[in-house]
């Protein structure tokens, strides 16, 4: 039964996140109606402030790759005392600067707080409109604390957290209040109720190309 079921191709360059995808999605108790794959290729990204936007045009080149049905997700961490940023450029930030540089970015500003941000974005294939997902998880910027396994979660302290950072929570912790679980939540709820009309676009468009 289950390789019948259509195909979606999760397409990221990052290791760190297909990890959590694969587990949010394996510990969901509503399964999706679709097999999951993935394809590793780290896609240009639109230049801007706008997350849905960069995330919108990502999906889109990931559909030209894969030609076929895909999502994908950016993932921003925005201050509020910077009006948003480093938001969608966070990931040069911490490459360059590292956690320390992100903590002193705020020196001088009595608010360190921040939100991480992801945007899973969806479409059936090259062409087709693609639907966007927001989640978000409110927090503040702190020395890092704990693993250091994956990009800034070190640094960030969210609010429901008990005042542990990402980095010192386990796998279901970070998952149960996650910006990534939160998106990838609407994201599953959007294929579930869609299911039917998606394999069926699928196989009209399988039916034309064929
Ligand atoms: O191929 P893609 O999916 O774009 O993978 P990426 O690593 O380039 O990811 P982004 O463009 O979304 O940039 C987000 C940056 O934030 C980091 N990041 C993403 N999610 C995170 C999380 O939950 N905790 C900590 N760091 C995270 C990630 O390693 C990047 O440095
Ligand atoms: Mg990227």
């Amino acid at each position: 039964m289950s390789s019948e079921l259509p195909a979606l191709t999760f397409v990221t360059g990052n290791k760190k996140k297909l990890e959590e995808v694969k587990h949010i999605l394996s510990s969901n108790s509503n399964q999706l109606p679709f097999e999951i794959t993935n394809q590793k290729i780290d896609l240009p990204e639109l230049q801007g402030d706008d997350p849905v936007e960069i995330a919108k045009e990502k999906c889109k080149l990931a559909a030209e790759q894969v030609q076929g049905p895909c999502f994908t997700e950016d993932t921003s961490l925005c201050f509020y005392a910077l009006n948003g940023l480093p938001g969608p450029y966070i990931k040069w930030f911490l490459e360059k600067c590292g956690h320390d540089g992100l903590n002193k970015m705020l020196v001088g500003f009595k608010d360190n707080s921040a939100y991480a941000q992801t945007v899973f974005a969806f479409t059936i294939g090259p062409g087709h409109p693609v639907e966007v997902f927001d989640g978000r998880t409110e927090g503040k910027i702190v020395p890092p604390r704990g693993s250091l396994d994956f990009g800034w979660d070190p640094v960030f302290e969210p609010l429901e957290g008990n005042g542990k950072t990402y980095a010192e929570m386990s796998k279901d912790e970070k998952n149960a209040i996650s910006h990534r679980s939160r998106s990838l939540a609407k994201l599953s709820a959007y294929l579930s109720e869609n299911a039917e009309s998606i394999a069926q676009d699928l196989s009209a468009k399988k039916a034309r190309s064929s």
